[in-house]
């Protein structure tokens, strides 16, 4: 499972799916370097100068990567939208260097995903960032609904945070949906290590709103393009 609904209307030994593959492949390696990047610059104790020579360097790179820039408002070519493929996801995003990023598959009647934390995702030291944490459920939650056929946007979100989640340790986090009524959609969901699942660490609620179509469309206007 690499996207909420796992839709693809191409075939594998289509040229335009072999681009589209070479595409993402391209840009989850620079996610990958750029995380490794991230990770080492939040860990260095370099000395000013060598840290101010390397923000000299790393101008340079983001220099090579102005082309054409999409707007906020623009999905990118790479993506599949609603519900699909997010190559730039600030949580399962393989291009993004903010995101862990967690891998999600399904799971007992919902979705599990896999991740570890950083350092650059730190809230107490050693521990995750509370606001991490409810990012992850979130999105994994989100995944839920697009995955029971429901994609929609959070309107609520409850955290507990029960014990503290450690970094560069493999979490499992979990997430279903509990009920629907007429356009909301209930969920839970929770955090724990791989090594202890049954131990809670960060429980959540989560209630989804299917848009009405009209607000949808005002939202997201490539829905109008695509029909
Ligand atoms: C073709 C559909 C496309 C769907 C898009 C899906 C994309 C996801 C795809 C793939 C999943 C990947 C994973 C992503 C996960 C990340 C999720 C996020 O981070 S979402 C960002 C944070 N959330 C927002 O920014 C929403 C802000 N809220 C709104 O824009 C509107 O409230 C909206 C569009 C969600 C609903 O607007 P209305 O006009 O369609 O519906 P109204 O009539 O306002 O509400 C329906 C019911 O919900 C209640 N409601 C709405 N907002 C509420 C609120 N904030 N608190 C409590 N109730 C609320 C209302 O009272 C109403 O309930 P009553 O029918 O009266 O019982």
């Amino acid at each position: 499972m690499n996207s909420p609904l796992s839709a693809s209307s191409r075939t594998p030994q289509d040229p335009a799916a072999e681009n589209l593959k070479h595409q993402r492949e391209a840009i989850a390696a620079l996610g990958h370097e750029l995380r490794l990047l991230v990770d080492a610059t939040v860990r260095t104790e370099a000395s000013p100068e060598t840290t101010q020579r390397l923000a000299d360097g790393v101008r340079a790179l983001t220099g090579q990567l102005i082309g054409r820039r999409r707007s906020p408002a623009d999905i990118p070519e790479v993506d599949e939208f609603p519900g699909g493929v997010r190559m730039y996801s600030p949580v399962t995003g393989p291009g993004s260097p903010m995101a862990p990023p967690m891998r999600v598959a399904p799971y007992e009647g919902g979705v599990v995903g896999r991740c570890l934390l950083g350092i650059a995702h730190e809230g107490p030291p050693g521990y995750g960032h509370g606001g991490i944490s409810a990012m992850l459920l979130d999105e994994l939650m989100g995944w839920a609904c697009a995955a029971a056929g429901r994609p929609g946007m959070t309107i609520s979100l409850q955290t507990r945070y029960r014990g503290p989640v450690p970094l560069e340790t493999p979490l499992r986090v979990r997430a279903h949906v509990t009920a629907t009524d007429d356009r909301k959609i209930y969920t839970k969901g929770s955090i724990a290590t791989e090594e202890a699942p049954s131990t809670v660490l960060v429980e959540a609620d989560g209630i989804f709103v299917a848009p009405d179509p009209d607000v949808a469309r005002a939202l997201f206007p490539i829905l109008d393009n695509a029909q």
